[in-house]
């Protein structure tokens, strides 16, 4: 009998989560940047590892929750943890443990865990072999812990061996062809948050948000249309910069990634509006697919 489960992927803003889901992936599917908190929803992606069946559902970092945003991104984190069969709990190795002693805090009905130290390139042996040591005193309460690096291909074999060791035996709960449940319009939507986080500073990347208005995918050239939401006018202009010059590039990066995923060229139409306390706005938040 084959296994299958779902597993978590939870930690704090910054940790690797996304980065560590398209490695696995192979494919570029959830949202990396270098400023935290980027991830918003829930996404999930089928892992087929031999004839067993993971899906990773990648969360939003956990952290202080302040604004109603970040309390939505916190409670979906919460619930992530608790809908699945195992949770990886991923930290930099460069962490201090008291991340992971709070993570046990409010993993209060002690699922079952194993921790990632992620990003090992960046400290050097003598140093891991000191914070594995730190870890070990919790070695009651975890399964495992794995040595992690994306950028010097390093654990992934190990993780994903570990992962189906401990999950049951299950038939497949999801078609092993998909390589993930998220609808295209999420991915394109994250492609293209992706793509104002890399091209605009500051603040305006979290006062911003994507929705896709229409998909032609049946057209040689797919057609996609897409509105960017800001809070304030200031945020429209910069959005579009001079002369248009900060939509363009932020249109030209997002279709490149849309392309790679969809193999054949794309037409990305964007247009920006301004809605103002979006991210207070508990009805627009769920109209934009924050689901409480
Ligand atoms: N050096 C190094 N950097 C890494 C590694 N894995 C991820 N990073 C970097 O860490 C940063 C954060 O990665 P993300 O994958 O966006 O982190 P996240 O946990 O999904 O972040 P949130 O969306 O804020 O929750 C990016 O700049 C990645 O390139 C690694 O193995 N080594």
């Amino acid at each position: 009998m084959n296994k299958a489960g779902f597993v978590a992927l939870v930690g704090r803003p910054n940790a690797g989560k996304s980065t560590l889901m398209n490695w696995i992936l192979g494919e570029k599917i959830a949202l990396v940047s270098q400023k935290a908190n980027a991830t918003r929803k829930r996404s999930n992606a089928i892992v087929m590892h031999n004839d067993d069946q993971i899906i990773f559902v990648d969360t939003p970092g956990l952290h202080q929750a302040e604004k109603l945003l970040n309390q939505y991104m916190l409670e979906e984190a919460l619930k992530a943890i608790g809908d699945c069969d195992l949770v990886v709990y991923l930290a930099p190795a460069s962490d201090k443990t008291i991340h992971y002693e709070k993570f046990l805090e409010i993993n209060a009905d002690k699922r079952k865990h194993i921790i990632v130290l992620s990003k090992i390139d960046q400290i050097s042996q003598a140093d891991l072999l000191k914070k594995i040591g730190e870890y070990n005193r919790f070695s009651d309460h975890f399964l495992a812990l794995i040595p992690m690096s994306v950028n010097k291909n390093v654990g992934k074999k190990d993780l994903l061996d570990t992962i189906v060791k401990h999950l049951d035996e299950s038939p497949y709960l999801y078609d092993p062809e998909n390589i993930t449940t998220e609808m295209v319009r999420d991915i394109y939507k994250e492609f293209i948050r992706e793509a104002i986080f890399d091209n605009i500073s500051d603040e305006i990347p979290y006062e911003s948000d994507v929705i896709i208005d229409k998909i032609d995918e049946d057209a040689p050239v797919e057609h996609i249309r897409a509105t960017i939401i800001v809070e304030k006018d200031s945020q429209k202009g910069i959005i579009i910069g001079k002369g248009g010059a900060a939509i363009k590039r932020i249109g030209q990066n997002a279709r490149e990634k849309i392309e790679r995923l969809a193999s054949k060229p794309v037409y990305l139409e964007l247009f920006v509006s301004v809605k103002k306390g979006w991210t207070t706005d508990k009805k627009f938040l769920s109209d934009l697919g924050y689901e409480w």
